[in-house]
């Protein structure tokens, strides 16, 4: 940085000290650029080659401990012991990298596809880029709710004014315009962009003079590009791994300990630890969830949602509470001008032309001023002196025009912010019984359904500047424009489809709020019980949360208070999604455990969304929601089984080898048990999901992991060792024929087990996806096949008779008979079944 900041420069100075002109770059000259200054992004992401993610692979924990025991192995003059660990490696490893690398950039591809983008200037043109790929040097056009992308020198600007209050705290739009800026902090820059600000009005196009974390607010506009990293679904994750982690160091260091005690040998017996360690270890979890996840985003494009961040799947699945703004997801986003009302309510244009004038010379874009500036095209004969932007918590918005009436300030706003404004009405004065008839009308109007907005001005006197807040006062009150805003024909079915899923509709508008418990009722919503804005300071956190309970209707509310009804919500239980399309709507979005926007919202909040829905419809959340669903059951599935007979099978061995005057299996038959496995599952992520087990919210529970694996885990405990009491006690076989049986039995229980878990219905009524089926039975037909092939030999082996194939096969039909019988205990019972 240099010592003064780049405000105090001219454009033209900055541009030669970047060795450029201030009419934009070629597309060469932003390639050399973007490799000597890097991505535009708070983290500088390194291209990984296939060696360098292979070798990172590598040195996670489980495969050090793989590597680790495949040098001991090898020492220990055990081959096949090292051969078969580094095979496992291998496959691990090759699956990992192969399957999430392909399922991962197809989900990134779309994930690409919604991008921040921003408007630069290369070889003389404005193009849409990747806002990563922005550089400085370059020119770039911002307007109203796009994110800037690079702190900047304004060159050129129209009515712009910026959102700075996430990096600045000033809670108010500043407006931008090019020239000269002494001050030295950041609130005096009024010609300078900084990245991460947002665009309330007009239009600004700027220079780009630092990129990335070279921004005055790297950090602070990192929290405003980014939807949350980690969320409540990978962090529970993790604590499972960290979970099995210890429980297993426990069980290895113990069985050691013991066997060691027992004067086994040692290298043996730490070989048999090692291989009950790797038979533990979920290794295929990191990748089932990544495929699985990557899978549903694939689907869910297909029904046109694009997900941006992966772990927002899950949230989607277990929202119980969908909070959505008005316009544009239950009601159409074009808005139309229906009215124009002088104070005495008579019609009369007049409103509607000052209204229109203020929209077009104010930069504002919104829905209601594009209705205003379609239905009032440009009289011409008004220029702009000055401007106060519009913004969510005044909620109006003020010009000072030069027009056929003189210098004139024009006020436009929600009614109420506006006549608080207002001093006088068509000549006298704007009383308390005139304001109660206007306040009238206005609600009124919005009980038939017609938003209004306010009017009002003042001429002004003495010299042109921007006004200020001082200056919104004594106003004339001009009259109300009203608009139609009729709800849209398929939201009331897409909300009774939500609710029939277990998801209820919350509306958080900062409109009217009986024009927003109109709309409530025609959508199917209660809207007997209203709160609005001005409501909120008074409940205190406790009584807000209590409130939101029963409330489907909240209007009139700033951006805050969105936020801190999206926490109430949250700190209730419930799992939140936020639906909005808005500038006021990001900071809701961000706060949400599952943020949702539309293709067409402005940059902000499509910025802070996890998922971009292509389709502004609140069916199509519904369809995610059931996407969400299956792609979490899967994963679940896999949870569930190595949490069971998985779980079960390494802790009756570990407690075998206790009992047993031989180790009741050899570290390689482990290992190659594991390998089969593991093998089985990998069609896991590509199984199908019965309608009814997703018909309600699916949330991830640890608590219900630990239940299942209660009841699942000793269950399968009990048929080892009911095996153990027929190999060891009854038949009296010896160590190669015992192991022979028990590598039979456990393999057939862990894998066979998986149709019964996957279902919480009758396994037959509920097929598997055949993939599934072949990876199962393939897994187990060879597992059988090698103690009488040649190769069993090497593996310690030996012929199973007959009369014990016929009881081992009996202990896994019964086995898995019980398991099915079992199953209603070791699942939860779903919240809704539970309390009714
Ligand atoms: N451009 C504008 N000019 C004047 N007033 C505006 C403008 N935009 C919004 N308002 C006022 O501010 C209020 C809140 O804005 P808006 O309706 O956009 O909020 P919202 O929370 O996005 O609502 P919705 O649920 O309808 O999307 C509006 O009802 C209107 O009174
Ligand atoms: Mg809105």
């Amino acid at each position: 940085m240099p010592d003064q900041p780049f405000w105090t420069r001219s454009p033209a100075q900055c541009a030669s000290a970047l060795g450029c002109g201030v009419a934009g770059l070629t597309s060469e000259d932003a390639l050399v650029r973007l490799k000597t200054y890097g991505r535009n992004a708070d983290a500088q992401v390194r291209e990984t080659g296939l060696i360098v993610s292979v070798g990172r692979r590598l040195l996670e924990p489980m495969c050090l401990v793989l590597i680790a025991a495949a040098v001991v192995s090898a020492g220990t003059g055990d081959a096949p012991s090292a051969v078969i660990i580094l095979i496992i490696l291998g496959v691990s490893v090759a699956l990992d990298t192969a399957q999430e690398g392909s399922a991962k950039r197809a989900a990134e591809a779309l994930r690409q596809s919604v991008a921040v983008s921003a408007e630069v200037k290369r070889d003389g043109k404005f193009v849409s880029v990747d806002a990563e790929t922005v550089v400085p040097g370059d020119v770039f056009r911002v307007g109203v709710g796009d994110i800037i992308p690079a702190d900047a020198l304004v060159l050129e600007a129209s009515a712009f004014s910026a959102d700075e209050a996430a990096l600045t705290g000033e809670p108010y739009g500043v407006v931008k315009r090019p020239g000269e800026a002494q001050g030295q902090t950041p609130a005096e820059a009024g010609n300078a962009l900084f990245r991460g600000a947002v665009g309330l009005t007009g239009e600004a196009v700027g220079l780009a003079v630092g990129t990335g974390a070279n921004t005055l607010f790297g950090e602070a506009a990192k929290s405003l590009n980014a939807a949350a990293e980690i969320s409540p679904f990978q962090h529970d994750l993790r604590a499972l791994g960290f979970l099995v982690a210890r429980a297993t160091a426990v069980l290895v260091v113990g069985v050691l300990a013991a066997n060691v005690a027992f004067g086994r040998p040692l290298i043996q017996s730490l070989m048999f630890s090692v291989a009950l360690a790797v038979g533990l270890t979920p290794e295929l979890l990191p990748m089932i969830t990544t495929v699985t996840l990557s899978r549903g985003a694939v689907r869910m494009a297909r029904k046109k949602v694009i997900v941006k961040r992966l772990s927002a799947i899950h949230d989607l699945g277990a929202m119980t509470v969908l909070c959505t703004d008005k316009t544009g997801t239950l009601t159409s986003a074009r808005i139309e001008l229906a009215g124009s009302l002088a104070p005495d309510g008579q019609t009369n244009d007049r409103p509607a032309m000052l209204a229109a004038v203020c929209a077009r010379l104010g930069g504002d874009k919104g829905s209601l001023d594009i209705a205003l500036t379609n239905a009032r095209p440009d009289p011409g004969g008004w220029t702009r002196r000055g401007l106060f932007p519009f913004d969510y918590q005044r909620r109006m918005g003020a010009v000072l025009a030069d027009g056929p009436e003189g210098l004139t300030l024009i006020v436009k706003g929600a009614p109420e912010a506006v006549m608080a404004a207002c001093a006088s009405a068509g000549g006298a004065p704007f009383d308390a019984a005139a304001r109660k008839a206007a306040a009238a009308r206005v609600q009124d109007l919005a009980a038939s359904g017609l938003r209004a907005v306010a009017v009002a001005s003042r001429p002004w006197v003495g010299a042109a500047h921007d006004p200020t807040s001082d200056d919104e006062a004594n106003l004339t009150f001009e009259g109300l424009c009203t608009f139609a805003d009729p709800p849209k024909a398929t939201a009331p079915a897409a909300v009774a489809r939500l609710a029939a899923a277990g998801v209820r509709v919350v509306i958080l508008s900062g409109d009217d709020p009986v024009v927003v418990g109109r709309l409530a009722k025609i959508v199917g919503l209660r809207a007997q019980q209203a709160i609005v804005g001005a409501d909120l300071h008074v409940l205190s956190t406790d009584a807000l949360r209590v409130q939101t309970r029963d409330t489907d209707v909240f209007a009139r509310l700033s951006p805050d208070q969105k936020v801190r009804i999206v926490h109430a919500l949250r700190d209730a239980g419930e799992i939140v999604g936020f639906m909005g399309d808005g500038v006021n709507d990001a900071p809701g979005i961000r706060a949400a455990d599952v943020g949702l926007s539309v293709d067409g919202a402005t940059g902000v909040a499509r910025a802070a969304a996890d998922m971009i829905l292509m389709d502004s419809d609140l069916a199509v959340v519904a369809d995610g929601v059931e996407e969400g669903r299956r792609t979490f059951a899967n994963i679940l599935k896999y949870v569930r089984m190595g949490s069971s007979s998985n779980f079960g099978n390494m802790l009756s061995m570990a407690a075998a080898s206790l009992f047993l005057p031989f180790l009741p299996m050899l570290a390689t038959q482990i290992l190659l048990n594991n390998l089969l496995y593991d093998v089985s599952e990998i069609g896991i992520p590509f199984d199908n999901v019965r309608a009814t087990d997703i018909a309600r919210p699916q949330r991830w529970r640890m608590h219900d992991i630990v239940r299942f694996a209660g009841v699942m885990g000793p269950l399968s405990s009990a048929f080892d060792l009911a095996t153990f009491g027929v190999l060891f006690l009854w038949f009296q076989t010896s160590p190669e024929v015992f192991r022979t049986g028990w590598f039979v039995e456990s393999i057939a229980t862990q894998t066979l087990v998986i149709f019964i878990i996957r279902t919480r219905g009758r396994p037959w009524r509920d097929l598997p996806n055949p993939f599934l089926t072949i990876t199962t039975l393939a897994s187990l037909a060879l597992a059988l096949a090698i103690p009488f092939s040649p190769a069993g030999e090497w593996f310690g082996f030996h012929n199973l008779p007959p009369h014990l194939a016929i009881a081992l096969s009996a202990i896994v039909a019964a086995y898995l008979v019980c398991a099915e019988a079992f199953k209603p205990l070791a699942v939860a019972q779903p919240l809704h079944e539970a309390q009714s």
